[in-house]
């Protein structure tokens, strides 16, 4: 742990260098999701502290949530930052798909007063976080060996469906920057076709994102219970896996087994489509919350399940990330990604 940087007592002829020491070594870090923002400073050994977690439903946006971190962790801020967010990155301007928030890059940066800040979307920065996991930081769903050097996937359910993956490159890796959770989704038999046609009076267009999500869970429990002509009931998603867990409710159970069987379809199409024999990681809020029932879903057989290509996908191995904080330390490393990612804007010298 690094100390808060308010907490150093510096004398004022010291005070401008070791601000400028600071800067190069602290950087400011954050992971917006669509219901959660997580901030933390990284030091110069790429060690986090100052983690702190706020609903971003509590903030009108990214500067009040900062300086609301900044106070509640009495911090200075660094001069240079990277947040990861959920949401298409093409440049200044960010409307976020999940949220209302809505900013410009530049004038945060500016009003916030930081020399640097990126902006990534929020599964390029999990995506650039793989390679340092810890054996202890994932779990293996099912077989396979993962091949060094080879792409590697990634996926993930939460307010959205966050999708993203590493290809190898001369000097490690290059990051997917890609909207992979919004492709459109696929039936693999005839009571999906059913719930698939149920979500079109919903939606124009029904995307992966549409069902494998929170809202999605909510919207597959409605589908199940709404084919089996039975009362409606509105459940919130930890709901839905809360009975589906307690086997208190028959259609939660359905909806978390369609769930994680079309989990299963997507996150093969990505493997095959990757060429990913690095292997497929699972990432988001909601498969931590499965508990045993998503290792003993039809989550890997559906993985497996295509057809010539079952042998080719039974080899690529499926890792649930259990390291609650990684897309953090993807955000410091997409600072020092040698590719262009996100949107990168930096103070003029004067
Ligand atoms: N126990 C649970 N079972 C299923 N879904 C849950 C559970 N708890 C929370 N969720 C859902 O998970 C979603 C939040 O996911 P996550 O924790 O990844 O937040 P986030 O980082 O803000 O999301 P994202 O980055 O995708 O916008 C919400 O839709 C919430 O309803």
């Amino acid at each position: 742990m690094i100390a808060p940087i308010s907490q150093i007592t510096l004398s004022p002829s010291l005070s401008t260098f070791t601000q400028t020491q600071q800067a190069a070594q602290a950087r400011l870090v954050g992971d917006i999701g669509g219901t959660n923002a997580r901030f933390a400073i990284v030091d110069e050994r790429d060690r986090l502290s100052h983690v702190r977690v706020l609903h971003c439903a509590d903030f009108a946006g990214p500067e009040e949530a900062l300086r609301s971190y900044v106070e509640l962790e009495a911090i200075a801020l660094p001069a240079v930052a990277a947040f990861g967010i959920a949401n298409p990155v093409t440049g200044d301007e960010v409307a976020m798909t999940n949220h209302r928030w809505r900013f410009s890059v530049e004038h945060l940066r500016q009003r916030m007063g930081l020399d640097r800040l990126l902006l990534v979307n929020d599964f390029t920065a999990l995506a650039l976080s793989l390679p340092q996991l810890a054996q202890d930081e994932r779990h293996a769903v099912g077989g396979g060996t993962p091949v060094a050097g080879q792409a590697i996937g990634l996926i993930g359910p939460g307010t959205g469906l966050g999708v993203s993956g590493l290809l190898p490159a001369a000097d490690g890796y290059l990051p997917l920057q890609g909207e992979g959770g919004h492709v459109t989704l696929a039936a693999r038999d005839a009571r999906e076709v059913r719930i698939i046609e149920w979500m079109w009076r919903h939606h124009d267009h029904v995307s992966a994102e549409r069902v494998l999500s929170g809202p999605g869970l909510v919207m597959l429990h409605d589908a199940v219970r709404d084919l089996a002509a039975a009362p409606p009931r509105k459940l919130g998603s930890a709901d839905i896996t809360g009975q589906a867990l307690a086997g208190t409710c028959p259609y939660c159970a359905e909806a978390l087994d369609l769930f994680c069987a079309l989990l299963g379809t997507v996150a093969g199409d990505l493997a095959l489509t990757l060429g990913a024999s690095g292997g497929v990681y699972l990432g988001g809020g909601i498969l931590p919350r499965l508990g045993p029932l998503f290792a003993q879903s039809r989550f890997r057989s559906r993985f497996e399940d295509k057809g010539r290509f079952s042998s080719y996908l039974a080899r690529i191995p499926t890792f649930v990330i259990d390291a609650p904080y990684a897309a953090l330390r993807g955000a410091a490393a997409a600072l020092k990604c040698p590719v262009r990612v996100g949107y990168d804007t930096t103070k003029q010298a004067q």
